[in-house]
């Protein structure tokens, strides 16, 4: 009988990565399993924390004190599962992150909150039941005694009983107005007859109903406005005279559901490139290898289809499939063509669902009804079994990695959930990120190129404009005359066209044209950035929002003006110089709404207009047939940047739009304005030349020393007053200097790029190495003696994605 348990404790001032001893209780002891979550006493205090059980022992745990024992119980059966529990315990060493940190984050949040938890019977009632839920179908998990529980167990068991988490965001819940028919169409005909011949409302609503009686289900007013000209003026004097009822529809809350229904696509033929890609893909998955696929394929040479027809391999053969999309890739368009193909048996899960969606999605994975999960970076951890092929779509992208802990990169976490299932891994990118393409360079990945569009079409052709030259013929500092000229020509022949605003390292400001004066957060070392929509300034770090001041606070002047251009602004600008063309503007400001980016992309998919104008969010994934025309305002604006990645990431950026242009049948065409027509990113990247980046941009890094050629980790301190930020760094540094070797190189320790935000200062330095065998154990010793203790906050980040 197993009577002791291990637990994670979940207490934030004494963070700990191993597991504590507590007695199981009698009526829990033949139950409770690894995974299940509990309360425990802990500490002087004997406080209730919760924790996870990570293991369970007859023989009693070699502790000569007192052992506590479990206060409570939170589950019934196992949230966390062996894989994701092992997973946790990895990557908190990994990462210098708390195992019960990697727990939570591996967990739907619902499940992190005090939510109420329900025992819902899931057949019939029986005699036996009856006894414990008596009338109801649920009762409170709260509310149940020792004994109850015994027996629930057992049911739970057998399937009789679930447990449920009751979300309360009844908000969010999406109900829509409905007309439901309440007679004949005998009856309509009937009444149209009484009514007068000039009430033409009235009739065209009558014969509306009479055409939709018969089906009886009430008709969603949306349909009704949009194939009649009734509004609800009409509908509701047709409730007056008893001929309808008005009725709330309730939605479901799967924001793709729509698309669960759309009609299948069948798997296209492929070209000879996707076909060799598909098939050593499938024949790694068939022979169970873990191997690491680097698929690099040119924009538009349908890596989606090798993905979609590999998936469907896994499928066939009894296995399931994980596909990871970068946030901002996780269009509609994309699910579209996922769902498109594997119907329901598709589960979404990202950032933009409610608490209650993402645990529906979670449960459909969990319970196995689900064999397709599509996801952005969090989704690496469903609880998917038997998972056969994982695919990192644009593995390059940055939102791969989170920046709070637990600082993971989701490939990372696909590696190694590959290694438990025994499956392959694709990593796809038309501009693989330089650490994937240096290891298959070494043959640890496959590498797999795809030369070729799949519509056989050469690449767009791509036009470098010199701003500088151009801000010297005209006063226009947004649009060249190429750029404006091509616009007109597209609009003229009904094509559409695609601009980038580059907005990265870039940022509207508010300057004083007098003095010079800047608008700064008084939390953060920061200018605090324009926002037109709701007409504030706005701090991007820590939230602060004050109004757009009047006169400058520094001198009184009234010339306090704005600087830098925004979306808004080239939208305005464009308007006065092209009339003529209609424009769709997508920005943060114009997608904050749930549903608003899929509304842009099928307005413009729809032809409702000539120019889809936008920021970086535009750069990925769309794949729109009538785009002949890319346009990027300023290519270069991140190329100033102290950020070693500041040519990679604007080589990848301008390859991925230029990308958009010319994916059917017609030719495609980019512009690229820059002040800097020299720099190799720029030039690399308008022949569409990513082995000719790869390699130049090799031969920096290892001049320079940086990743892939090192191994990178920053050691970050913050603390209210500067100097003890600046001494914790110091003192850590004293500690990590000697277990370190002569070949490792320690930068600093400097102030941060950005020294204060949200009122704390920020020390660091980032050491640099080969193989340090000693590297980690202190690293893991500085992250257990020094959380939260004297207000310090200390991180650690292994490959970090920029040192600013
Ligand atoms: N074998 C094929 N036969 C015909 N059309 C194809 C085939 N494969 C892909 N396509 C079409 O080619 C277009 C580009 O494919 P897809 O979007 O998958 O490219 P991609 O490699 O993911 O590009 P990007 O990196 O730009 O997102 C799509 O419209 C797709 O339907
Ligand atoms: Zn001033
Ligand atoms: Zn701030």
């Amino acid at each position: 009988m197993v009577q002791f348990a291990q637990v994670i404790v979940d207490v934030p001032s004494l963070q700990t990565n191993r597991p504590y001893d507590y007695v199981i209780p009698a009526v829990w002891q033949a139950q409770l399993q690894p995974g299940m979550r509990v309360v425990v006493p802990f500490g002087k205090g004997q406080r209730q924390v919760q924790g996870f059980v990570v293991g369970t022992t007859a023989a009693p745990p070699d502790y000569n004190g007192e052992l506590k024992t479990i206060a409570a119980v939170l589950d019934l059966q196992p949230v966390l599962n062996p894989e994701l529990l092992a997973l946790a315990k990895w990557l908190a060493q990994w990462t210098f992150a708390f195992q019960i940190s990697c727990m939570q984050t591996m967990l739907p949040s619902v499940m992190k909150a005090s939510y109420s938890k329900k025992v819902r019977l899931t057949g019939a009632a029986t005699v036996a039941t009856t006894a414990i839920f008596h009338d109801q179908t649920e009762l409170d998990f709260a509310d149940l005694a020792p004994e109850v529980i015994k027996q629930l167990l057992k049911w739970q068991q057998q399937h009789l009983v679930e447990v449920v988490y009751e979300v309360h965001d009844r908000a969010k819940v999406k109900t829509l107005k409905a007309v439901q028919p309440l007679l004949t169409a005998a009856d309509y005909t009937a009444a149209a007859a009484k009514v007068p011949a000039n009430a033409k409302r009235q009739h065209e609503l009558l014969a509306f109903l009479a055409a939709h009686a018969a089906a009886k289900a009430p008709i969603p007013m949306h349909e009704i406005t949009a194939t009649t000209e009734l509004t609800l003026a009409p509908v509701h004097a047709g409730v007056a005279k008893g001929w309808l009822r008005l009725v709330d529809l309730e939605t479901y809350r799967d924001p793709y559901a729509e698309l669960a229904s759309a009609p299948r696509t069948q798997p296209l033929t492929l070209t000879a490139e996707q076909a060799t890609a598909v098939q050593q893909i499938t024949a790694a998955g068939e022979q169970k290898r873990d191997q690491v696929f680097l698929v690099e394929g040119v924009t538009g040479s349908g890596k989606t289809e090798i993905y979609l027809q590999a998936i469907q391999a896994a499928i066939t053969a009894g296995r399931t499939a994980l596909m990871l999309v970068p946030e901002i890739g996780l269009t509609p368009q994309m699910v579209a063509r996922v769902r498109g193909r594997f119907g329901e048996h598709v589960a979404v899960l990202h950032s933009g669902l409610s608490t209650g969606e993402r645990y529906d999605e979670w449960r459909r994975i969990e319970r196995g009804e689900a064999q397709v999960v599509v996801g952005a970076r969090s989704a690496i951890f469903a609880p998917l079994q038997h998972i056969g092929l994982i695919i990192m779509d644009e593995e390059h992208e940055s939102s791969y990695k989170q920046d709070e802990m637990p600082r993971y990169h989701a490939r990372d976490v696909a590696l190694w959930r590959a290694k438990y299932h025994h499956c392959p891994v694709v990593l796809g990118s038309a501009t693989p990120s330089l650490e994937s393409r240096a290891r298959a360079q070494k043959g640890v990945y496959q590498l797999i190129r795809l030369k070729e569009r799949a519509n056989h079409q050469p690449l767009p052709e791509v036009t470098v404009v010199d701003m500088k030259n151009e801000l010297k013929k005209t006063k226009e500092d947004n649009f060249s005359s190429l750029l404006l000229q091509e616009l007109r020509k597209r609009v003229l022949h009904q094509e559409q066209s695609v601009l980038m605003l580059n907005r990265r390292g870039f940022s509207s400001f508010v300057m004083c044209r007098d003095c010079g004066f800047v608008l700064q957060c008084p939390n953060c070392d920061i200018s605090l950035t324009l926002h037109m929509d709701t007409h504030s300034m706005k701090c991007h770090y820590c939230g602060h929002e004050e109004a757009i001041p009047q006169v400058c606070p520094n001198c009184q002047s009234r010339k306090i003006r704005y600087y830098g251009t925004g979306t808004q602004k080239v939208e305005t600008e464009l308007h006065t110089l092209l009339p003529e063309a209609r424009i769709l503007r997508m920005d943060v400001d114009t997608t904050r709404r749930k549903g608003a980016h899929g509304k842009l992309l099928r307005q413009f998919g729809n032809h409702e207009a000539d120019i889809l104008l936008g920021t970086q969010m535009i750069a990925k994934g769309l794949d729109f047939p009538d785009v002949t025309l890319v346009g990027v305002l300023n290519a270069d604006t991140a190329l100033g940047l102290p950020d070693f990645r500041a040519s990679e990431r604007t080589f990848q950026l301008l390859t991925q739009v230029s990308g958009r242009a010319g994916r059917a049948e017609k030719k495609g065409e980019v512009i690229v304005q820059t002040y800097n027509p020299e720099h190799y990113a720029i030039r690399l990247a308008r022949h569409h030349d990513y082995e000719g980046f790869y390699k130049r941009e090799m031969t920096l890094r290892h001049q320079t020393g940086y990743p892939p050629y090192y191994y990178t980790i920053l050691v970050t301190a913050s603390h209210e007053e500067e100097n003890e930020a600046a001494k914790k760094i110091f003192q850590l540094m004293t500690q990590i200097k000697p277990a370190l070797s002569k070949q490792a190189i320690l930068l600093g320790p400097t102030p941060r790029a950005i020294a204060r935000v949200n009122k704390r200062y920020y020390y660091q330095m980032v050491i640099k190495y080969k193989r340090e065998p000693h590297l980690q154990q202190v690293l893991t010793q500085i992250m257990q003696e020094n959380q939260a203790r004297h207000g310090i906050q200390i991180s650690i980040d292994r490959e970090p994605l920029s040192f600013i």
